[in-house]
């Protein structure tokens, strides 16, 4: 049982932590400071995961004092620039709070497989958290599943562009594994040992990214009162992946398209260009093209960052994977769970088949987790499933080796609007003529919330990619 430390002072954040990772099966011990955590044989840890800042040493220090076992550092937004230099000091990965229960499993999991891949590949047991950082296995599939014919044709296409340090555009429907196509982009190519600095364009609030992305002089602006690193510095000889790029307000778009172009940035406020060495990565569910047109997106930004494409399809385009994936999905959750006998029902293959999937590998990670925690017996029912969200299914005729009539028993009917109904109905009626700004300001919540709870529900961000 891989054994982790929490390094957090905060009482009610640690033991929360602590329960979720308990719950999903590790051993897990904790400390409020980074001398407390010394009291533990830190070399026994499979993982450390330390808040940023501690009273006394910060989680930094976790790095340099168990320098044999990956950090993970979790941060607040406001010192996201400090997580960043703690990934420079040998940190495997950030995390920025508030995140949510599946986030912080995805990414512990990713962390253990990674560093067990390595120690096989190294024949010891012990890992450091440099060596950690360099996945590099020289498959796609390695870091993303995919074994139908539109997923091997994107594999080819990452295997050939990887290696080359070309700026790529990644395109797909929400949920389709952008983020997982940029993680092997970076991966697999020479830049591997160096950062991947990821950024969501849509969960940054609009005046900070700017100075987010750029970094700002001391006094540039109400509130700016040291001079900070911006992330495309902190990515200088790795790679950034800007998530949400159609997200990103025209002034950013400008010096974004210099960096591009000239290979510099300057900081806020500043009159003094610097050079940086960085490989762009870029995703959007949106219709980039399209938003030249009706003149939200730069058009010359467009063509700079579209010099390679790699389009994701959507998972209902995947027929021969869905089934092997939710398989995949469900033993792990299982596994977490205490629940390794769990299976699924012939008419719940038959649901998971028919279904639509708008909210993609998300939607499917989400619905089977839900499954697995409300599943009494050892068989996950469509009822379970519960997917009857949007009402779309896929024609009986294209679901592969089906003729049967599928039984459409369990699958519940549109009851009450709840708040989270009235809110998916909302972003899902609206989204194709409002940004996320403007669909923000409607429900009264912020860009960072919106885009939280489209995690959390697993809800697209577009009913048709439209492009
Ligand atoms: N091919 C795959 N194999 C295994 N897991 C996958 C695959 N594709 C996506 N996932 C999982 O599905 C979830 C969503 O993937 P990811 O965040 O990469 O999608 P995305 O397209 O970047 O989403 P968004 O547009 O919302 O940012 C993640 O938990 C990811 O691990």
């Amino acid at each position: 049982m891989p054994r982790i430390l929490i390094v957090e002072d905060e009482h009610i954040i640690r033991s929360a932590v602590r329960k979720m990772l308990t719950h999903a099966g590790y051993d897990v011990s904790d400390a409020g400071s980074v001398e407390e955590a010394e009291e533990h044989d830190l070399s026994s840890f499979d993982l450390i995961i330390s808040d940023l800042r501690l009273p006394g040493a910060p989680g930094t220090e976790m790095i340099r004092r168990a320098p044999t076992t990956p950090v993970l550092i979790m941060t607040s937004y406001a010192s996201l620039r400090s997580a960043v230099d703690s990934m420079k000091l040998g940190a495997v990965e950030y995390i920025a709070k508030p995140f949510d229960h599946n986030e912080m499993l995805a990414l512990v999991a990713a962390i253990l497989e990674r560093k067990s891949t390595i120690a096989a590949a190294d024949g010891s047991s012990a890992v450091t958290a440099k060596t950690a950082h360099q996945t590099a296995d020289s498959d796609p599939a390695s870091i993303m599943f995919g074994q139908c014919e539109p997923m091997q044709r994107v594999f080819t296409l990452i295997r050939k562009v990887a290696p080359t340090g070309t700026t790529v555009l990644i395109q797909g429907e929400s949920g389709t594994g952008k983020e997982l196509a940029a993680r092997a982009l970076h991966l697999l190519s020479p830049r591997a040992t160096a950062p991947l600095i990821s950024v969501n364009c849509a969960a940054i609030p609009e005046s900070l990214i700017e100075s987010e992305l750029f970094g700002h002089e001391k006094g540039a602006f109400t509130g700016a009162v040291n001079a900070r690193t911006g992330l495309i510095e902190a990515a200088n000889g790795g790679s950034l992946f800007l998530d949400e790029i159609g997200e990103l307000p025209a002034e950013a778009q400008s010096r974004l398209l210099r960096v591009l172009q000239e290979g510099e940035i300057r900081k806020v406020g500043s009159t003094q260009s610097i050079k940086v060495n960085v490989r762009m990565l870029a995703a959007t569910h949106r219709n980039l093209k399209a938003m030249t047109r009706s003149g939200e997106f730069r058009e010359d930004l467009f063509y700079r960052l579209n010099v390679m494409q790699v389009r994701i399809p959507p998972l209902r385009d995947r027929q021969g994977d869905i089934l092997i994936l939710a398989r995949r999905f469900l033993k792990r959750q299982g596994a977490k769970m205490g629940k390794p006998d769990l299976q699924f029902s012939a008419d719940a293959v038959r649901t998971i088949e028919r279904h639509r999937w708008p909210g993609n590998v998300r939607e499917l990670e989400n619905a089977i987790e839900r499954a697995t925690i409300l599943c009494d017996s050892e068989l996950i029912t469509p009822a379970l499933l519960d997917l009857n969200g949007d009402g779309e299914y896929i024609p009986e005729t294209l679901v592969a080796g089906n003729n049967e009539q599928a039984d459409a028993q369990g699958l519940g009917s549109q009851g009450d609007l709840s708040l989270e109904d009235y809110f998916q109905h909302f972003v899902l009626e609206n989204q194709d003529r409002m940004s996320e700004t403007e669909l923000a300001q409607k429900l009264g919540i912020s860009r960072k919330s919106l885009w939280e709870r489209r995690q959390r529900l697993g809800i697209p961000r577009k009913k048709t990619s439209g492009s």
